[in-house]
């Protein structure tokens, strides 16, 4: 069985007005700052930030590496036109030079240091901008993503609010479509692109597909492996690796422990 179908209207209805509500009566914000990289995750959140706080109050900030297909570039730039935002509010800033010098000053970086080093310049460049327009960072994690612990700790995951992250990365790109987004953008592979050749799908081992429906058995049903297994007719060893994934990644969706000290008043 596949993910249940759900009101995709519903969904765009409800998010697009508890992100205004957040961004301007609790939070007390001018507008929200979103990384657009040409992939569906950040194609949706741009839309409905500008859906939602007005396209003259969301920045889009593109923001390549070496490891970013042109292709991307032109699609981020694409879905900034699609969102209605205007030209002046979107900017192109080239991590490269930024990367270089931690490289020279680090003495060199693996792959995966490097590509969560991209991460973590992006949500850096992210907060900076948003702090000079009196705007949040609205990130593009969605629901399959956080609940493995498929992001970049303090560097993707380092946001001020999500409007996605209660939408598994299937119904992400039902939306994209619903929206009006182009095919390539919302059925595209998903990809962090943190170093050449970079797919989601290949690092994982599964495909969301999968992923999804796992966690779906699981957390919205309530269901043990053993149970999502036989419901689902997806393997034990797959389903305990989704199991394994989010409970080594429960640091990253909780704030830091703190180490309480025994106190005495003297
Ligand atoms: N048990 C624990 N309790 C508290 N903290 C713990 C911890 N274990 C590790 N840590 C800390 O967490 C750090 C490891 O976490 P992290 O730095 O995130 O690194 P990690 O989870 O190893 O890597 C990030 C993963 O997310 C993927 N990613 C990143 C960015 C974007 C996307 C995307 O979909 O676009 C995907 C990336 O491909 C990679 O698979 C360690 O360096 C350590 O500081
Ligand atoms: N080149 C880039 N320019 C601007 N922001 C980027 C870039 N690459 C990544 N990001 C930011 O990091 C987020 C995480 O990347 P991720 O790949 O998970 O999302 P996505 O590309 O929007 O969708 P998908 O997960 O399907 O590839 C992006 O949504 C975006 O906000
Ligand atoms: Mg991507």
């Amino acid at each position: 069985m596949a993910l249940p179908k759900i009101d995709l209207e519903l969904a765009r209805q409800s998010i697009v007005s508890g992100l205004r509500k957040y961004v301007f009566e609790i939070a007390g914000k001018r507008g929200g700052v979103v990384g657009v990289s040409g992939g569906v995750d950040s194609a949706v959140v741009a839309v409905l930030a500008s859906q939602a706080l007005g396209p003259e109050n969301v920045r889009v900030i593109v923001m390549p590496s070496a490891s970013t297909p042109k292709s991307d570039i032109e699609d981020a730039f694409l879905v900034a036109k699609r969102a209605g935002v205007p030209e002046k509010n979107v900017e192109l800033i080239d991590i490269e030079p930024i990367l270089g010098s931690f490289d020279r000053a680090l003495g060199g970086m693996t792959n995966v240091e490097r590509g969560n080093l991209a991460a973590r310049v992006r949500m850096a460049v992210l907060h900076q901008r948003a702090y000079r327009y009196g705007s949040l960072v609205v990130g593009t994690g969605d629901r399959s993503e956080i609940l493995i612990g498929y992001f970049t700790k303090y560097g993707d995951g380092g946001v001020d609010v999500l409007p996605i992250g209660g939408l598994y990365k299937t119904y992400v790109r039902q939306l994209a479509l619903h929206l009006g987004l182009p095919e390539r953008i919302a059925l595209k592979p998903s990809s962090p692109r943190l170093w050449p050749g970079h797919e989601a799908e290949k690092e994982l081992g599964i495909s969301y597909e999968v992923i999804d429906e796992v966690l779906y058995w699981l957390f919205d049903v309530g269901l043990e492996p053993g149970e999502v297994s036989k419901v689902a007719g997806i393997e034990r060893s797959i389903v305990d690796k989704i199991v394994e994934m989010h409970r080594k990644s429960t640091h990253k969706r909780e704030p830091p422990p703190i180490i309480r000290p025994a106190i005495r008043y003297l």
